[in-house]
């Protein structure tokens, strides 16, 4: 076996428990002191277990994601900070950058574009819309904290610079909210071009390549951080030892390729095409993505081996992780639209509903909308399903990012393992068997033990 061989079954491989515990030790201690991260005794590898007793609802961990994205068609609804998710800019632009992309031009709408005010807005007051450094409308964030943040991890790399892409509504909507940004750079992007065309291609099959895309430029930047910058010059060694250490966080997340591991759909007849297709739309993804990374892809072969893309994908399928932040406008409209005691409040209530009825109408049921997309969760990665869980995540009101929040479903012991539910549990035993056949395993939880 060649060395580059050799380096893709490396990354391909499950990280030794051994080797993962310092790593894993680090996250715990870091997000959440009272749980630790060891071997489970009844095969389900690696699970999350509880050093202290836990009461009912008590929190036990809130987690930043590793990496995520935004689905593709949830931007052209909600404006959200592209490193936190949390929603930018005012209710207003939130309410005029959706309507604006569906299509809705005139009246109110145009109002809002040129400036109008709502009433009550200015008590869900929302951080201003900070531009990408880089120059490119493809992202927005909450303030220069995030958008530099970005910037080191992913999108120096991903960036297209400058450009003219978006109408000229949705231009006015970012210019009217934005904050100026950090300093003006550069993207690190070796082909602008085929970056755009990979990020088309994106959002026109997958957008889980975007995520895929985050992965492997934050582990490019976190080996370049190691070399120093010297890339091509020091040795192959030496960008293999820097590549090992970059992929640690990625190491110890539970994956498998793609297009091997995926549940097949009921409707799909012929599996081996099925998977096929999904290896060709991976590989017609990384074409596009090699050449717009060609400096990294040079001296980083292992990490643009197809196969190991396609473990990257499936690591974020089989953790299936949804993002979700409650949408800032649904609060609003509840705050205006719940009837208050307070007559004097009511009266500016009804005064305030003339103004936003037709709105409301013209967002339609979709109101609620939250900001959604997918992440990877080092921690919340860890912990096992179960068909009868002592743990769920719950936002509670002042979740307006998009952290991972895991609550207490119940009080838990000192040891007990932490178990979440990857499925409707209310379900028949078949039906959940069924399910959880997308995540590629057969449940060993009490419960299902016990049927
Ligand atoms: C998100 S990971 C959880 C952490 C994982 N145990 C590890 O070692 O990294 C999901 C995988 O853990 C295993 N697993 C989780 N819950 C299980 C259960 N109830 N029964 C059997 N295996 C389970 C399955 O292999 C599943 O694909």
């Amino acid at each position: 076996m060649s060395s580059s061989d050799n380096h893709v079954q490396y990354l391909l491989a499950p990280l030794e428990y051994t080797l993962a515990k310092p790593f894993l030790d680090q996250i715990t201690s870091s997000t959440a002191p009272a749980l630790e991260v060891r071997q489970t005794s009844d095969g389900k590898g690696k699970g999350v277990f509880a050093r202290q007793g836990v009461s009912e609802d008590e929190l036990l961990f809130r987690e930043r994601a590793l990496v995520g994205a935004q689905h593709s068609s949830n931007k052209a609804e909600i404006l959200a900070c592209s490193q936190c998710f949390c929603f930018v800019g005012s209710i207003e632009a939130q309410i005029a950058w959706r309507l604006t992309n569906e299509g809705h031009a005139g009246g109110t709408v145009q109002r809002l574009q040129q400036g109008l005010k709502l009433p009550f807005s200015d008590q869900f007051s929302l951080p201003p819309i900070v531009s990408c450094p880089g120059g490119c409308t493809d992202e927005v964030y909450c303030s220069r904290a995030c958008a530099d943040a970005a910037w080191t991890e992913h999108h120096s790399l991903l960036c297209c610079g400058r450009d003219d892409q978006g109408s000229a509504q949705q231009r006015t909507l970012l210019d009217r909210g934005t904050a100026s940004s950090s300093e003006s750079r550069e993207t690190a992007c070796s082909n602008v071009g085929a970056m755009r065309e990979f990020r088309e291609f994106a959002d026109a099959t997958n957008d889980i390549f975007h995520v895929a895309a985050r992965a492997t430029a934050r582990v490019c930047l976190h080996a370049q951080a190691q070399l120093q910058g010297a890339m091509h010059t020091l040795g192959e060694e030496q960008a293999w030892t820097a590549l090992q250490q970059a992929w640690l966080p990625f190491a110890v997340g539970w994956k498998a390729v793609w297009w091997e591991s995926i549940a097949v759909p009921e409707d799909i007849e012929d599996e081996a095409t099925f998977r096929a297709e999904l290896r060709d739309l991976a590989e017609e993804s990384l074409d596009l993505l090699k050449p717009a990374l060609a400096a990294q892809a040079s001296a980083f072969p292992a990490l643009f081996d197809l196969r190991v893309y396609g473990s990257i994908i499936g690591m974020f399928e089989l953790n299936n992780l949804g993002m979700v932040v409650p949408s800032v406008v649904e609060r609003y409209l509840l705050h205006v639209y719940m009837d208050r005691a307070d007559p004097e409040i009511l009266a500016q209530q009804h005064a305030a509903r003339k103004i936003l009825d037709p709105l409301r109408e013209q967002l339609g049921d979709a109101y609620d909308q939250p900001c959604e997309g997918t992440a990877f969760y080092s921690l919340q990665s860890c912990i096992n399903h179960s068909c009868d869980p002592n743990a769920h995540a719950m936002k509670g009101p002042e979740d307006l990012d998009g952290s991972a929040v895991l609550l207490a479903k119940r009080g838990i012991n000192a040891g007990e393992e932490i178990t979440i539910s990857y499925i409707d549990e209310s379900m028949e035993y078949e039906d959940r068997r069924v399910a959880l056949l997308d995540y590629g395993f057969e449940c060993r939880c009490v419960r299902c033990r016990n049927i």
